[in-house]
């Protein structure tokens, strides 16, 4: 499979001087085309600083994302996005269909076209006959299944999705992300998810990148061997998910534990530093 993304060397730092923060600290890393890939770290960790320098919302301070080879400088043609807050993505007063069309607008296709596109998208995430509604009349898993349709329909290179799922209920969770795995097979999209949830990133994906807290770094990028065809229960169930979500726990786990001891002792030689100024 062809390279779909490249990511080198990638660094980000907020602010400058005294106050800097730095989010994302020399990510190397690839997804080849029509892989599921997901990203899962703890909060607060850089997953999103790393998305927003992917999809070109935010320029990096160093390093580079490369899309289908192409240079990531500014928000590519191909390239979509879904967010966690499904309420602010989708426009009120546009319908259903209306929010599907929007985007591919910008595109040079016929009107008609158009709305072929957004019927199709709508009829891949089973919202065919939900086109006349707004987006208040539909639940939260139905809106995010339009902000789906939405960034399928212009069929991105490369979708980009930050905790899409984290807003909805357990059971709206479980049908969303099975609706994720179907529509990319059938697809064969390239998709690169952000997830805090460890037993999510390994039910969804064919490999799992385990980042570690801030600043942001690649503990470990591991091959989910679980078959394509995945099952809520039988799945979760099997021992090679919970050997692989017992392996990703250890790592964010051990990982979590070597940075509060590494901040501890940051703080213990600043407070040395400090009392031994204060002697003087
Ligand atoms: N605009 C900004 N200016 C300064 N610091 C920022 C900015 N945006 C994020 N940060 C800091 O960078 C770090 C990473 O933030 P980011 O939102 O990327 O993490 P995250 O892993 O997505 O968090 P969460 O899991 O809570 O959504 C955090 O410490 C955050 O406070």
């Amino acid at each position: 499979m062809p390279t779909m993304l490249q990511v080198s060397g990638l660094n980000h730092r907020y602010g400058g001087g005294d106050g800097a923060h730095v989010a994302v600290r020399e990510l190397s890393f690839t997804v080849e085309a029509g892989q599921l890939a997901c990203i899962v770290g703890p909060s607060g960790c850089g997953k999103s600083t790393l998305l927003r320098c992917i999809g070109g919302l935010i320029k990096p301070t160093g390093g580079t994302v490369r899309l289908h080879g192409d240079l990531v400088d500014g928000v590519p043609d191909d390239l979509a996005v879904v967010f966690q807050d499904y309420s602010r993505s989708l426009f009120p007063w546009l319908t259903v269909l209306g929010n599907v069309e929007f985007p591919l607008r910008s595109l040079k296709m016929s009107r008609d076209e158009r709305r072929a596109r957004a019927r199709e998208a709508l009829a891949w995430v089973g919202l065919a006959d939900a086109d006349r509604k707004y987006p208040s009349q539909l639940s939260g898993g139905m809106q995010q299944r339009v902000s789906i349709a939405r960034a399928l329909a212009s069929r991105p290179a490369l979708l980009l999705m930050d905790e899409p799922f984290a807003s909805v209920d357990a059971q709206t969770r479980f049908e969303l992300e099975d609706l994720l795995r179907r529509v990319q097979r059938e697809r064969n999209s390239t998709v690169l998810l952000v997830t805090h949830d460890i037993d999510e990133s390994v039910y969804l994906g064919d490999r799992v990148l385990v980042l570690s807290s801030s600043p942001a770094t690649i503990v470990a990028d591991l091959p989910v061997g679980l078959p394509a065809e995945r099952d809520q229960i039988t799945t979760r169930e099997s021992a090679e998910f919970v050997t692989l979500r017992a392996e990703v726990a250890r790592l964010l786990r051990d990982r979590n534990a070597a940075a509060e001891q590494a901040l501890a002792e940051q703080v213990a030689t600043t407070e040395q530093v400090s009392t031994g100024r204060a002697n003087r």
